[in-house]
């Protein structure tokens, strides 16, 4: 007889991984040892990329070599090119990454191999390839074109770049890597579960990136970091306290807060809190950044809950410029490098997920024929 079920599986640990660790209690994040402290806005998301998916932080030779992959691998393959902008024209944004990483497998030169180097080649692909596919999606709908990469940019700069149309300044382009950098990975949170299960079963890397593509899109997963910033825009900037409570009375959540994890501040939201303060001063209009302020005092107050990485993150992405809608793609942008580790991380030493649940239904029931039912 099976124990009793943990309802959402809290607490259960499913799987051992060498990629990142939580101190839930003192609100501690490690990327392969490196606390989160000492990595955000000291390095870049290029060598973290490095870190999750070769094991250490580069040196200069293997940063150069690795980003030189990179760019390598952010080139489209004709059906993506092809498909771009139909999808972009019916398809909201996650479930349009869902679809063109999909069809991405389909050209992948290594798609046939789940080997350690292969998948070590997929994930530098698909981790190039999500930021220029965020960025032809949302110029394929605007009815803009893309200007081209500049060799001299990272993946942050790109972004910004592409998304903007504007050369973002230096600050902004260090602020948003520091972004990535926060998002990158972060234990057996739900779409990187989601896409273990999957490779678990010794499907390949793309179908697990699909899975966890769709599972970050939900509301109170990735999704969140969108809903922050509409729950801000939907309040009159006076009315903060009274909007959370009459939110919490109605028994809604507030949308970037609490965590399965965190019983203090989750330290991604220490960091982003001051980026948005400064892009908030910076551009001589506060006001998002103060509601953000008072709404986390007042949940604080009524549910004793922290914010979590989606909350300032919603603000930080604001500030730059970036269309909320595209807030989650964002994230995924960056957990991108995480999921292809953990995929490498569970191929590498596999064993089949399957746990078992409870039975809860009828016992005993007898058949009768169609017509006697
Ligand atoms: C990248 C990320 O995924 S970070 C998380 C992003 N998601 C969100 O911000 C959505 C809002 N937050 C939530 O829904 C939850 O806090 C989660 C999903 C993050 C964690 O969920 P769980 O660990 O399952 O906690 P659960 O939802 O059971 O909450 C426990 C209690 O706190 C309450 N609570 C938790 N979060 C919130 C919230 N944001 N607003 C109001 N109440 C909340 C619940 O209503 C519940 O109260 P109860 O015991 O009186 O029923
Ligand atoms: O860990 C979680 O459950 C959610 C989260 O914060 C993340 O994925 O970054």
């Amino acid at each position: 007889m099976a124990d009793k079920p943990t309802k959402g599986l809290a607490d259960v640990v499913a799987a051992s991984t060498a990629l990142s660790d939580i101190d839930g209690k003192a609100g501690r994040l490690f990327y392969r040892g490196y606390d989160i402290h000492d990595l955000a806005g000291r390095t870049s998301f290029e060598e973290i990329a490095h870190l999750l998916h070769r094991g250490t932080l580069p040196t200069r030779e293997q940063l150069d070599a690795y980003c030189a992959r990179l760019v390598e691998g952010r080139t489209l393959g004709a059906l993506v090119e092809a498909n771009i902008p139909e999808i972009a024209e019916k398809q909201a944004p996650m479930e349009a990454l869902r679809t063109l990483v999909s069809l991405a497998a389909a050209e992948d030169p290594d798609k046939n191999s789940n080997d350690i180097e292969a998948n070590v080649r997929k994930a530098a692909r698909l981790t190039a390839q999500q930021p220029i596919l965020v960025a032809r999606y949302h110029a394929a709908r605007s009815g803009t074109s893309v200007p081209d990469p500049d060799p001299e940019y990272g993946i942050a700069a790109n972004f910004l770049y592409q998304i903007t149309g504007r050369r973002p300044e230096q600050r902004e382009i260090e602020i948003f890597d520091t972004c990535l950098v926060l998002h990158a990975d972060h234990t057996m949170n739900a779409s990187t579960f989601a896409a273990r299960v999957c490779a678990a079963t010794l499907s390949d890397m793309h179908s697990a990136i699909v899975a966890a593509i769709g599972t970050l899109k939900g509301p109170l997963h990735g999704g969140a970091n969108e809903q922050v910033m509409r729950t801000l825009q939907s309040i009159e900037p006076g009315k903060v306290a009274q909007a959370v409570r009459d939110k919490l009375a109605r028994g809604e959540k507030i949308m970037g807060f609490g965590h399965r994890v965190y019983k203090t501040e989750d330290p991604r939201a220490t960091h982003l809190r001051k980026m948005s303060q400064e892009l908030a001063e910076a551009r001589g209009d506060d006001t998002y950044f103060r509601m953000s302020r008072e709404m986390e005092e007042v949940v604080f107050e009524e549910k004793g809950l922290y914010p979590n990485v989606d909350f300032y993150a919603a603000t930080v992405y604001h500030y730059l410029g970036i269309p909320t809608d595209l807030f989650t793609p964002v994230f995924s942008v960056s957990r991108m490098s995480g999921w292809t580790a953990h995929v490498i991380e569970q191929h590498a030493d596999n064993r089949l997920i399957r746990p078992d649940s409870e039975y809860i239904g009828e016992r005993d029931q007898k058949w009768k024929p169609i017509d006697e039912r």
